[in-house]
């Protein structure tokens, strides 16, 4: 019901009961670390192997790292992030139009995360699109504000192309062709999430987002220019990802820390809420398309094949949409697999990954 949305409802005193966390999953944001090491790289450099191997370097110890002069202009931005702010005032009226809750759908306003399936909410709502190839999906986006689609398709276009420029980064950071991740990530899907944090009585209780990993390829993040709220987990302690002026955030998704062999880290993080100021992020999403078969190259992985950590992501991305008895065939194969299969990589990942796919699956 599209009363669920946070910027429908009016305003709050307090957190309602089913926002609050239990005392042991709240966000303790007085421990959190502001740590001023997360890697900011300037793309502009002319020193091309110096912006490989620093983003070489990111990946491998922190999994996230922001990008400077990556030749989208402050222009561009300004306008995306105003026209996504201007998109959660429009009247209540126009916003209900477009709730669902059904994750299948690929033009959704909806709030927490999978409102039909949780039980504690998460303080945030989202615009989640499709947008790749932009012509199949451009006509169902909002129509309001009247800006929307042409302002989001241009980003849409350039943040792509900034993906396939640290695509090929990435790749020779690994000793691989330029073009060897593109490749096999094949005619890639992209998703955004334009996401809206208002303002929240109480953040200690709750959260925008709870830790997880992306499970995409790629997320290239515009974070808000005035109010932080991502924290990636960094041995064992939050830490805070404050916004660096127009700049992006990027971060390693799961699909690429399985084409790497583990070697770059698809790193755990979170969305932390407050009570002054809303807050929004947009989030672009590279996706392997869906006949695309992630597995870590032969290099990289000491000549193995496909572990069953790589086995996993392969049928993750294939199968997730697919109806319950389906996926609980999948996941018995997989576990049959995973007994059969002699693991390649070290058990600790396997056992990790393997129980943030089922989460993802259920
Ligand atoms: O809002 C943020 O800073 C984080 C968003 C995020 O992690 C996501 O959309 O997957
Ligand atoms: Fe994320």
């Amino acid at each position: 019901m599209a009363e669920q949305l946070l910027s429908i409802a009016p305003c709050h005193d307090t957190l309602p009961k089913n926002y609050i966390r239990p005392e042991s999953q709240r966000p303790r944001l007085s421990e959190v670390v502001t740590d001023t090491n997360i890697p900011i790289i300037d793309l502009s450099s002319p020193n091309k192997s110096l912006i490989i191997s620093q983003i070489a370097n990111a990946c491998e110890k922190y999994g996230f790292f922001q990008v400077v002069n990556h030749g989208i202009t402050e222009e561009m931005l300004r306008k995306v992030m105003g026209i996504g702010k201007e998109f959660f005032k429009l009247p209540p009226e126009e916003k209900a139009k477009l709730y669902s809750d059904d994750p299948a759908k690929k033009m959704r306003l909806s709030t927490s995360f999978n409102v039909r399936k949780e039980t504690v909410h998460n303080w945030r709502d989202y615009l989640r699109l499709h947008c790749y190839p932009l012509e199949e999906f451009v006509p169902d986006w909002p129509s309001k504000p009247e800006l929307f689609k042409e302002i989001m398709s241009t980003y849409c276009t350039q943040v792509r192309q900034l993906g396939f420029r640290l695509f090929g980064y990435i790749s020779e950071g690994l000793g691989l062709e330029t073009d060897y991740i593109e490749n096999v990530l094949g005619e890639q899907e992209q998703h955004l999430a334009v996401n809206y944090y208002p303002q929240c009585p109480e953040p200690e209780l709750t959260y925008g987002l709870p830790a997880h990993t992306d499970p995409n390829a790629l997320t290239i993040l515009l974070q808000d220019q005035q109010v932080s709220g991502l924290q990636v987990l960094k041995e064992g302690k939050w830490i805070a990802v404050d916004p660096v002026p127009w700049a992006f955030t990027i971060n390693i998704g799961d699909q690429l820390q399985a084409l790497s062999n583990g070697r770059y880290r698809s790193v755990w993080h979170r969305a932390v809420v407050n009570s002054n100021k809303e807050r929004m992020s947009i989030a672009s999403f590279l996706c392997p398309c869906n006949s695309a078969l992630i597995f870590s190259h032969k290099c990289i992985s000491n000549g193995s094949s496909l572990s069953n950590f790589e086995w996993l992501l392969c049928f993750h991305q294939n199968h997730r949409n697919h109806e319950l008895p389906c996926k609980f065939v999948l996941v018995l194969f997989l576990l049959v697999l995973s007994v059969v299969r002699n693991l390649t990589i070290n058990q600790r990942k396997i056992k990790l990954h393997g129980s943030s796919y089922f989460l993802w699956l259920w």
